[in-house]
């Protein structure tokens, strides 16, 4: 985090001034208090009027204090979240397809809902309050001692004892704190689940079911809590400890100083009050401490994701002319293999369909094309070159996808055409013609500018599924990978749609569960897979003379 502050060390300096001077005030109402009794006991009215000014003078440069620390704290928190959640943001994104799978979204939305609000309050406004209270401590620590030494020594003697059970506590905050940061990401997890299945939990009535779950859920998140809260709270009686002790003490050691006649009751009164600035703040630092101590997991945590980087390395290639998967073999678990030595070349502008049942492995030989997963046997060679050994992100510039389900931003429809890129109006129409989507749009209130709503809820699945066809059209890449990008439209409409899918000249790989003719005509090879292996291969005509597994499947 140091690096944070050392990037906005302008704002960070503003604010250690201003926090700091938090004890040179308290000093200044020490002594403005020790004049008062003083010209009480005196009975002077010059010396009333002295004090008045220096009173409404104090209150006057306190207030602007105030004010001005208030000001700059905003700042400088504003621009040290903002560098922060630019890197974290940037370092998620820096990661692989593959390696960003391996976490569940929650995961990463909790890091931004809960882990950067706890270290927003418990480091970088922490370290200003700790900034604050250690300036009161030291520079009335000082005033003390200059007023009576003996009496310095007792409070620095009191207090360092009260303060060191808590700073050993901090550790053990600081392992609840993460205990509950990984809860709240496990409970984060199942709260995204239940509100994305709404509606299937609604009609299949098992409402009470869900609660019961996320009850459950919730119960060791807020376990986690207790726990945590109840170590604050073990800390907090040790300041409250620190404070009282030493406020209780000091009144009784100065009243024996005045008693004595070594000190006027002003000056009694002005050491409480310097005492009292020495007690309360140290009793706040036995707790701020542990706190901006617990945050270490979290920022190791971060880092963890802000030190990706993005890999660029590799060989870069500029176009793809041939895919070649040799004797593949692939499993999502060690003990069940999808893919069992898959071997074919897929050659450029060629248009190839996979069909197969449900679950024999179409869509997971493109996820192996894509890379999303290394640990397969064989090789994949793209134009010759093992892709083990690309640059994937000029794999990625060369291709383009409609998944089973799309994503839908909760945007314009035009920037989830273009996904932000930059295309002229025509450029945008034509597609927005060939995805099928005239009609949609002409019907939308603002047209392609018309907001839609998150996860595409205020549209139909097949207006989702055009959105991403228009999507992958518009970005006419060398291959174009379908995976049944029609499942969701009319008959009528799809025809059309897959018209303009396969009417273009770049390398098409489609899997599709439509089975008729018009559709399967137009491919040069068709792959028949079964447990993921091909069985067939060959065009619609020959696969059908041949009446084997395709012949079956076509017949139904
Ligand atoms: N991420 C995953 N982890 C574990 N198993 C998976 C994963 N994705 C898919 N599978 C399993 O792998 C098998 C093949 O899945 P795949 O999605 O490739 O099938 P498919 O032929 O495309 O099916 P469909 O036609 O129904 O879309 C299925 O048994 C599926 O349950």
């Amino acid at each position: 985090m140091k690096k944070y502050i050392k990037s906005n060390l302008f704002y960070f300096s503003i604010c250690i001034v201003l926090f700091s001077t938090a004890g040179l005030m308290s000093v200044f109402l020490a002594n403005i208090l020790k004049r008062m009794i003083d010209t009480s006991t005196a009975k002077n009215i010059t010396q009333f009027y002295h004090v008045m000014i220096l009173t409404i003078f104090f209150i006057i440069i306190n207030f602007t204090l105030h004010i001005l620390r208030g000001f700059f704290k905003a700042k400088f928190l504003k621009k040290v979240m903002l560098s922060l959640k630019h890197d974290l943001f940037k370092g998620i994104f820096s990661k692989s397809i593959k390696d960003f799978n391996r976490e569940n979204t929650s995961v990463y939305t909790s890091i931004f809902n809960n882990d950067l609000k706890i270290l927003e309050k418990n480091y970088f406004d922490n370290l200003l309050t700790i900034i604050s209270d250690l300036s009161q401590f030291f520079i009335c620590l000082v005033a003390v001692i200059s007023f009576q030494f003996e009496l310095a020594v007792i409070i620095i003697l009191i207090n360092v004892i009260a303060i060191f059970v808590p700073v050993l506590l901090g550790k053990i905050l600081s392992h609840k704190q993460i205990d509950s940061i990984n809860k709240f990401s496990d409970l984060n997890v199942k709260i995204k689940d239940f509100f994305n299945s709404f509606e299937i939990i609604k009609c299949f009535q098992v409402t009470h079911k869900v609660i019961d779950n996320f009850d459950h859920a919730d119960n060791i998140y807020e376990e986690s809590m207790e726990n945590f809260r109840y170590c604050e709270g073990i800390i907090a009686g040790f300041s409250t400890l620190s404070s009282l002790g030493v406020s209780v003490m000091t009144t009784l050691i100065s009243l024996y100083f005045v008693i004595k006649n070594q000190i006027t009751i002003g000056e009694m009164m002005a050491i409480t009050q310097l005492v009292n600035n020495i007690a309360n703040p140290l009793g706040r630092l036995s707790s701020e401490l542990p706190l901006l101590k617990s945050t270490k997991p979290i920022e190791l945590k971060l880092k963890e994701y802000m030190d990706i980087k993005m890999v660029q390395t590799g060989i870069k290639i500029n176009g793809l002319n041939q895919i070649t998967m040799d004797h593949i073999s692939f499993g999502y678990t060690e003990n069940k293999e999808i893919i069992h030595d898959f071997s074919y070349e897929f050659l450029k502008n060629k248009k190839y369909a996979i069909v197969g049942n449900s679950g024999c492995g179409k869509s997971t030989i493109v996820k192996l094309l894509l890379n999303y997963y290394d640990n397969y046997k064989g090789n994949i060679f793209i134009n010759d070159v093992n892709l083990n050994e690309i640059d994937m992100s000029s794999v990625y510039s060369h291709l383009s996808m409609v998944h089973q389900n799309a994503p839908i931003l909760n945007d314009t429809l035009r920037n989830n055409i273009t996904y932000y890129n930059d295309y002229s109006i025509e450029q945008v129409n034509q597609i927005v013609h060939e995805a099928g989507l005239d009609h949609f749009v002409e019907s939308l209130p603002d047209g392609l500018d018309t907001v839609i709503n998150e996860n595409g809820n205020n549209i139909s699945g097949g207006e989702k599924q055009r959105i991403s066809i228009a999507r992958t059209l518009l970005k006419n890449a060398d291959l174009l990978i379908y995976d049944e990008p029609t499942s969701n439209l009319d008959h009528v409409t799809a025809k059309e749609v897959e018209k303009n899918l396969l009417n273009r000249n770049n390398t098409c790989i489609m899997i599709t569960h439509r089975l008729e003719d018009n559709l399967l005509e137009r491919f040069d090879e068709i792959l028949v897979l079964d447990h993921g292996t091909i069985v067939e291969s060959g065009t619609f005509k020959v696969l059908l003379d041949r009446k084997g597994v395709f012949y079956s499947l076509y017949k139904g």
